[in-house]
């Protein structure tokens, strides 16, 4: 009979003896070394060991983002392992080769650990599932409809004046205009109006609480930016550790006050992405016929019923709310940023506005402004230099053969990744790379052009490239045009610099502007006439 004392020998041995037997099995995986990757450099000491060194490299704090530092260290190596089983790549070749049309990597298991809380198109990583989902929502996305979201972005770019003109303060004034903060509500409260016909007024507000009644009928009111990105936080530390990752979540849980706040973000913006879904669904039973991204998974062109299950329908939500809403955010507080830097891209997008637009045009028109190439120009280098998805997107290669990745032989079922961040500034395909420098983008039918867009990756590419990017491409190209158009703006001082949080998505902290409408007298004469 085994006695109190016994026990207690026994549970003491096991706790001393269980660390000492992980780092032990751990050292023998890696002298094995069954894929040969110790001829790899590694990112930190612990990277040939465990996916947790990946993790340590996103969350500790640093005064650079983590992408950055990645790329730095791939500039003296072409091939970094950042994981027992994970290879980063350094030149922009390998952009086209993991992620482009013709690639056979997939998405890697972290993706079907986030799928379980519900299927979206981002996490499904299996090819036939995952096209059956596209082609169920694909059209509403196409560039033939983008022409019907316009007046749901016009109206929130209105509403985004407003508050910019509540605080102009002229040249001297102090910064009152967070851009940051305002722009991230004008994206989130635009996405959720082209997802889900809903108008959440958040810049009217000046806040992202969604309310609602939760399942006991109780008021609730949740933060939504706030939310989605504590729980990025969380997560991005420790998905990476596939077999273990609920132990992680359970014991960074109980040690971390931190952890803990940012676990218990996730299930409040799933409460209220859940509540956005069933009012959604709720309407449509009701029989309104609503023009949103959420009609395909009610119900097909013909009328007939959507297969979707309810939980798909709000990771589906979570997804285009989330992440979707990031994307927009940060690629146009990044390019306003970039312009008030740089006075003479400032000028000369103004001098193409100017011929385009008239002052009554309070908002940009989409018609007049999407074929503007000096407008896209200043995006797209905003996007190169600061990807709102800057990091390593983890693919994994297919079982069975290796595949070729910038002349590199991979094994198969390695996880392989190239950062945007790193691809946009190859200096053989960007000279100069961290200029910015639309002009770049000008030279238009050249080979120069086709050879960055080969690596240009802020959407990722091929078939699991951004569906949401030509949506994107209209709020960011609207609101952008309309800023530069009607306002004047000012940095706190002239080499006041942007700063970053990096998780799995890149967000500046903030953007304090001093913001004024343009002089009346400086609109081209023409378009004053016009008027
Ligand atoms: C500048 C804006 C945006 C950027 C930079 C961006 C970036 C990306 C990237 C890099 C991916 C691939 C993610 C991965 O492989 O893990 C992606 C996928 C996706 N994005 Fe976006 N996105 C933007 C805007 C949007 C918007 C506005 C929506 C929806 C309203 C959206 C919805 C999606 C969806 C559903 C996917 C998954 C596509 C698939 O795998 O089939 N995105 N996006």
């Amino acid at each position: 009979m085994l006695t109190f004392k016994g026990m207690l020998l026994i549970l003491s041995a096991l706790l001393t003896t269980t660390p000492f037997l992980l780092l032990l099995w751990l050292f023998i995986v890696y002298f094995r070394d069954e894929k040969g990757f110790r001829k790899y450099p590694t990112q930190n000491w612990a990277s040939g060991l465990t996916p947790l060194a990946y993790g340590w490299e996103c969350g500790r704090p640093h005064r650079d983002i983590h992408s950055k530092r990645l790329h730095e260290a791939l500039q003296k190596h072409s091939v970094i392992r950042i994981a027992p089983n994970w290879l980063a790549f350094g030149r922009s070749q390998a952009a086209r080769d993991i992620y482009g049309y013709t690639s056979k990597c997939v998405k890697a298991a972290p993706y079907d650990l986030l799928s379980d809380g519900g299927a979206n198109l981002n996490n499904i990583s299996d090819k036939s599932f995952h096209s059956s989902r596209r082609r169920m929502v694909a059209s509403s996305y196409a560039p033939k409809n983008i022409q019907e979201w316009e007046p749901k972005v016009a109206a929130s770019v209105a509403d985004l004046m407003a508050q910019m003109d509540a605080r102009c303060t002229g040249r001297q004034g102090p910064e009152s205009f967070d851009a940051v903060h305002w722009i991230f509500l004008f994206s989130v409260e635009t996405v959720i109006k082209i997802m889900l016909s809903k108008d959440v007024f958040f810049l009217r507000n000046g806040t992202d609480h969604v309310y609602f009644e939760d399942a006991e009928g109780r008021p609730q009111a949740v933060r939504t930016v706030y939310n989605s990105h504590a729980s990025q936080r969380a997560a991005v530390t420790v998905i990476w550790d596939i077999p273990r990752f609920a132990l992680w979540t359970r014991l960074t849980k109980l040690i971390s006050k931190r952890y803990s706040h940012n676990w218990s973000a996730g299930p409040k913006f799933h409460a209220a992405m859940e509540a956005l879904t069933k009012e959604r669904m709720e309407r449509h039973a009701n029989g309104e016929v609503l023009n949103d991204l959420f009609q395909p998974m009610m119900e097909d062109k013909y009328g007939e019923a959507s297969v979707i299950t309810f939980k798909d329908r709000i990771a589906e939500v979570e997804q285009a709310v989330g992440a979707g809403t990031d994307g927009p955010a940060v690629s146009i507080s990044m390019t306003l940023y970039y312009l008030v830097r740089n006075p003479h891209a400032f000028a000369k997008l103004r001098q193409e506005l100017d011929i385009t637009l008239s002052p009554e045009d309070h908002v940009a028109p989409w018609q007049k402004v999407k074929g503007l190439p000096y407008l896209r120009a200043c995006i797209d280098e905003a996007m190169r230099l600061t990807p709102p998805v800057a990091t390593e997107l983890i693919r994994r290669t297919p079982p069975g053969h290796g595949v070729m990745i910038d002349g590199y032989l991979v094994p198969p079922n390695t996880n392989v990744s190239i950062a945007a961040y790193t691809s946009h500034r190859d200096p053989q395909i960007f000279p100069e790379p961290e200029t910015y420098d639309p002009d770049r983008w000008m030279a238009k039918g050249s080979d120069s052009l086709r050879n960055m867009l080969g690596v240009f990756i802020p959407f990722s590419a091929g078939t699991r490239g951004c569906i949401g990017r030509n949506v994107s491409i209209m709020m960011q190209s609207v609101c952008v045009a309309t800023l530069v158009y009607h306002y004047d703006f000012a940095l706190p001082h002239k080499t006041w610099e942007m700063e970053f949080e990096e998780w799995f998505n890149l967000w500046p902290i903030r953007l304090p502007l001093r913001v004024w409408r343009r002089d009346s007298a400086s609109f081209p004469q023409t378009s004053v006439m016009r008027t």
